[in-house]
């Protein structure tokens, strides 16, 4: 559906092809050098090992392809992403959740360091690593009023990594992130604006398209090379930690998922889910 409205919206893609497996689907508006990155994985668009490889290397495509924006979003009623899939936590086999952890690494910091300017626009609910993408894109539109976004990994029972937590403070700053992080708070569209944590809201996501066109407009007249540099020394301080300690937070990652209380609690989250 969001594909079509793009696709009749601009009428000048010239290429629009599929990633494997149809989980993702990538356009280029060849007259702005927008991409589009819609994510469609039924039913809500969680984070398995395939599905962050494919965004990872869809960045990497972006990259040669020398885009000059990327808009983010999904092509699921009422879901922007679900987050990690948490079967994949379940009574996880060591080696794969190894790889999926230094997956997401890497593909967190691919998205976070886009060499082009990038907006998410959240058209559905966003939690955990949803919510970790959009903080990731240099803008947020959030279609509103009625979904929700946030990190509420304490609600899992588990601890969100310390890049995840960094990434929020440098969105909200360290007074409001450490309030949601410790109490794993999930905001409506409108909570989000007040905090900060989106930067507009809008009813519908026509909206939300134009306004993140309208964002990405705004780089016609910056030099790429200006703008790489001014974020690069922007977020540094918050990729470094992670470009240093990759094996001290996969393994933190692995040890606390392998414990058996963690284990519990996971357990016992998937089975409200399911209720
Ligand atoms: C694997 C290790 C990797 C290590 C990587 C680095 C380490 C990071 C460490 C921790 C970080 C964690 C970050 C996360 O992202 S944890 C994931 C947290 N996500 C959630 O809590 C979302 C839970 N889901 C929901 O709140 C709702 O489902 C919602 C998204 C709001 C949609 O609601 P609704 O439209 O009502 O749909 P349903 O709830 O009925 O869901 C439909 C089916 O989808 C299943 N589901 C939902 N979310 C997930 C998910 N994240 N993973 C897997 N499956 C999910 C749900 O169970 C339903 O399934 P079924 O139809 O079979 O009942």
């Amino acid at each position: 559906m969001l594909r079509r409205y793009i696709l009749n919206k601009t009428n000048t893609f010239i290429n629009y092809r599929y990633a494997s497996q149809s989980m993702l689907q990538s356009t280029i508006d060849d007259k702005l050098g927008i991409a589009t990155l819609v994510m469609n994985k039924p039913p809500v668009n969680s984070l398995n090992l395939e599905f962050l490889e494919e965004i990872k290397s869809q960045l990497t495509q972006f990259k040669n392809d020398k885009i000059r924006g990327m808009i983010l979003t999904s092509d699921l009623q009422k879901i922007f992403c679900a987050g990690l899939d948490i079967t994949e936590f379940s009574n996880p086999n060591p080696e794969r959740l190894s790889k999926i952890c230094t997956t997401f690494q890497d593909t967190w910091l691919a998205l976070y360091l886009t060499q082009f300017p990038t907006v998410a626009v959240i058209n559905g609910h966003s939690p955990a690593g949803g919510c970790l993408l959009a903080m990731s894109c240099d803008y947020r539109v959030m279609v509103g009023p009625n979904y929700t976004i946030g990190l509420n990994e304490t609600k899992l029972g588990i601890v969100a990594p310390k890049w995840f937590q960094d990434c929020m403070v440098a969105v909200i700053g360290q007074r409001k992130a450490e309030v949601s992080l410790t109490t794993g708070k999930m905001y409506t569209t409108d909570q989000a604006l007040q905090i900060g944590l989106v930067d507009e809201s809008v009813p519908d996501v026509d909206n939300a398209i134009n306004k993140g066109i309208q964002f990405l407009n705004n780089f016609q007249k910056i030099s790429p090379w200006a703008y790489k540099m001014t974020k690069d020394i922007r977020r540094q301080p918050t990729v470094q930690w992670l470009i240093d300690n990759k094996q001290k937070d996969l393994d933190f990652v692995v040890k606390s998922m392998m414990s058996p209380n963690v284990q519990k609690s996971i357990g016992l989250y998937l089975q409200s889910l399911k209720k």
